[in-house]
């Protein structure tokens, strides 16, 4: 059955790259892969760039750990973590870095100063509010987040504080959302005269269903750890110990949370993530195909044979 058979709609020139022409473990290895526009549609990525540099401050942070464990840090806190254009294009060129992070296992994201991210620069945005600049603005940031969301890293977003806005969006991003007790995730974007253009809404859609999704943006509802872990937005609930001496940070539970899934091999733990990837967004046939081609790319390799000499027994 050829690939135009099995499609019922037209779909993103990535997912069709990976029907035409093969393996999507190698497309996932290629810079760029997941991104949504190009310049089919008309989408200079460097025109945007140049564009965006007029807004300076802040900075996206990136530590890479031996431990597999990234940690990227949304770090303007005069501003509460809000993205100026600086950090827009600082943020793309840390997820090409994490995209290329062979030992790469996992990565957190976080906000600097105990808060998450206040969404766009409220003065960016004023001095970019002509629609073409805004739209160009949201096509470049659905690119980020969609490759950040595509990375063969399992990833979490470590919410303290406040993540408002395209905040909020960002945390939608990630594989897994841990909250602090205290914080919120409010998609604050109709007090704005908005809806989310960073693709917060479709992933919320996914995450929650089109009904909770509707509440949460109809009624700008902010959502905290009890109501997340409720709807389904929120992972697990961090621990605030009273006795600072003994306190585990958010940033430590987190990490701790997150080695329950990446413990073993970067190549497996690699594969665990792309293999769900495929099956979230690929037709059930692509993603059958695509299974097999990763399989392929750890049976017989150094884990699995390991695994077989040892005798393992998983009791
Ligand atoms: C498609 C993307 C759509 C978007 O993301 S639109 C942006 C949505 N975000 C917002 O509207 C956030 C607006 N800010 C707030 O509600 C509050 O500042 C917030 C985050 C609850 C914090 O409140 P407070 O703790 O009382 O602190 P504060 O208001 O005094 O803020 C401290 C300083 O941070 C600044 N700030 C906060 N959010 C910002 C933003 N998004 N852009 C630019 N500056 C921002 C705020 O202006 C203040 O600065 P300053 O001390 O007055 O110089």
């Amino acid at each position: 059955m050829t690939c135009r058979m099995v499609l019922r709609a037209p779909r993103p020139r990535f997912l069709r790259s990976i029907c035409c022409f093969g393996s999507w473990a190698r497309q996932l290895q290629r810079q760029s892969s997941g991104s949504v526009y190009s310049s089919i549609h008309g989408f200079s990525q460097e025109e945007i760039k140049e564009k965006l540099q007029a807004f300076p401050g802040g900075s996206i942070d990136l530590l890479k750990q031996d431990s597999g464990i990234a940690v990227l840090t949304i770090n303007n806190p005069p501003r509460m973590n809000a993205f100026s254009g600086a950090m827009m294009v600082d943020l793309e060129e840390k997820v090409t870095q994490l995209e290329n992070w062979t030992d790469g296992k996992g990565v957190i994201v976080q906000g600097a100063a105990q808060t998450f991210c206040s969404g766009s620069d409220l003065n960016a945005v004023r001095a970019m509010s002509n629609s073409q600049d805004g739209m160009k603005m949201c096509m470049f940031m659905q690119n980020t987040l969609t490759r950040l969301l595509r990375l063969p890293l399992i990833s979490v977003a470590l919410v303290e504080g406040n993540a408002l806005g395209g905040g909020a969006e960002l945390t939608t991003a990630c594989d897994f959302r841990l909250m602090a007790s205290g914080s919120v995730i409010q998609f604050v974007h109709k007090h704005m005269g908005l809806v989310p253009g960073w693709g917060g809404a479709a992933r919320l859609v996914t995450l929650v269903g089109s009904r909770n999704a509707l509440k949460l943006l109809g009624g700008a509802v902010k959502v905290d750890s009890d109501l997340g872990v409720h709807i389904g937005l929120a992972d697990g609930v961090l621990k605030v110990d009273l006795d600072a001496a003994r306190a585990e940070t958010g940033l430590q539970q987190a990490e701790s949370w997150l080695s329950q899934y990446t413990k073993g091999p970067a190549p497996v733990i690699k594969a665990v993530k792309k293999v769900v990837l495929s099956g979230r967004e690929l037709s059930l046939s692509d993603a059958l195909r695509t299974e097999k081609d990763i399989f392929g790319t750890v049976w017989g390799g150094p884990a699995n044979l390991q695994a077989l000499a040892s005798k393992s027994k998983h009791k």
